[in-house]
């Protein structure tokens, strides 16, 4: 079994009380004697039914039990070391020794039964209620007629994956048909996002690196002419760091609001990339060409004040209040009639849409070609290979 199939399906099936009986039986059989393999079927479905994301610790943990019940210990190679999913997941596997498999098994069922009582008693949560089903990256929440987009990998500071960047397009398709007057983008976690997740550029086969790069491009020029076109009041809410492109798209928003936490980086040339997200057109209009080149260019860091006094945030918040005083501001907002509110955007958007297009695509193409460069290649290996951090 896959990793990932071990893991995926976390949303489909089972309600909240049905989840928590199968968690109750689970742990019944456990007590009593050593788990059966129909325990073990059992659990491995469980781990099919569960909601939230156990995180990549748990998800390897659940692996290596999983094969070494199946399999007994670790019998193959160790994969390359670019291979570094497959590595992490050997290394996994091999760390178990010669445990034997009856106790892998319990161990597994034990694990997926902690699992599920946590997940079933998350479950209760309101906000869980209310969340849109669907989405594996993304929390969509509705309510008082506001839309909240959250990037959901805390744990990997809401790097951007591909799945991801298609399920924020996803969720924007359906904000802008649905009755919210506001929209808003923000992540889970301490970060707001650490920009494009850099394994985007792993597990690419020898000599498809040219096509990957074209298909990149579509993406994101796709990804980002859903901003450039969306048509109700976007906001973000920078609950922390942003990097990358998820501060260049910043440029396409309406409201920016931030925590005096959230720090804004562009760091494209110590990546050997270039900007994206509009922001060769959209930073020199808010700031000037001067300060926006320090940023674009030389991947000056600004603080949130920083990024207020250059036009790039609207509001800064102390951290510890932020939540709390934009909601009650938004809340506020999402009151004010939803129709004119969309047709001043559209006013004040529509004349720049066509070169915001046009810009979109020429940056693309430029990075397009980047990524097939050394310089980004380097750096993308250094990151990998822990030699760098930004
Ligand atoms: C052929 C090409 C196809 C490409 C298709 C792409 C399509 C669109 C591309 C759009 C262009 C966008 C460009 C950008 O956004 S450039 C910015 C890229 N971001 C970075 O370079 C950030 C890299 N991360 C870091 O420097 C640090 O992780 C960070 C400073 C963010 C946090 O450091 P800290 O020490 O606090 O935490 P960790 O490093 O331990 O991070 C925790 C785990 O999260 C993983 N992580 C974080 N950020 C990323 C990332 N951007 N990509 C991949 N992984 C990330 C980190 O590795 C840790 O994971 P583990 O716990 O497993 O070790």
């Amino acid at each position: 079994m896959a990793l990932a199939g071990a893991v995926r399906c976390w949303r489909l099936g089972a309600g909240p009380s049905s989840l928590q009986m199968q968690a109750l039986s689970l742990h019944m059989s456990k007590t009593a004697m050593g788990a059966s393999q129909k325990d073990f079927e059992s659990a491995m479905n469980q781990v099919k039914l569960l909601k939230k994301d156990p995180g990549n610790e748990v998800k390897l943990k659940l692996y290596a039990l999983y094969k070494q019940t199946t399999e007994g210990p670790c019998n193959t190679p160790r994969p390359g070391v670019f291979d570094l999913i497959n590595k992490a997941k050997w290394d996994a596997w091999n760390a178990l020794g010669n445990l034997p498999k009856e106790t892998a098994r319990q161990n597994y069922v034990d694990l997926v039964s902690d699992l599920s009582s946590s997940d079933s008693s998350s479950q209760v949560k309101p906000e869980a209620d209310r969340k849109q089903p669907g989405y594996e990256t993304l929390v969509v929440t509705s309510e008082d007629s506001i839309t909240k987009i959250m990037m959901n990998r805390p744990a990997k500071k809401n790097a951007l994956t591909i799945q991801m960047y298609r399920e924020i397009m996803l969720a924007l398709e359906a904000a802008s048909k649905d009755d919210s007057t506001i929209i808003v983008l923000t992540g889970n976690g301490d970060y707001y996002s650490s920009g494009n997740d850099l394994m985007n550029f792993m597990n690419i086969p020898p000599g498809e690196m040219e096509k990957e790069a074209k298909n990149g491009a579509i993406l994101l020029r796709d990804f980002v002419g859903c901003f450039i076109d969306f048509p109700k009041p976007l906001v973000a809410v920078i609950n922390g760091p942003a990097i990358g492109i998820s501060v260049t798209i910043l440029g396409l928003f309406d409201l920016v609001y931030a925590s005096d936490r959230a720090t804004f980086h562009t760091p494209f040339t110590h990546l050997g990339q270039s900007p994206e997200g509009c922001s060769s057109y959209t930073f020199p209009k808010i700031m000037g060409q001067a300060k926006a080149a320090e940023m674009l260019m030389f991947g000056k860091k600004l603080t949130a004040r920083e990024a207020c006094a250059q036009g790039l945030v609207t509001e800064v918040f102390p951290d510890s209040t932020f939540q709390k005083e934009v909601w009650t501001r938004l809340k506020a907002y999402s009151k004010l009639p939803r129709n004119t509110l969309h047709i001043s955007k559209q006013s004040i958007r529509n004349l720049e849409k066509e070169k915001l297009h046009a810009v979109n695509a020429e940056e693309n193409s430029v990075l397009q070609e980047r990524w097939l460069s050394d310089e980004c290649i380097n750096a993308v290996m250094s990151f990998l290979s822990r030699k760098a951090k930004l």
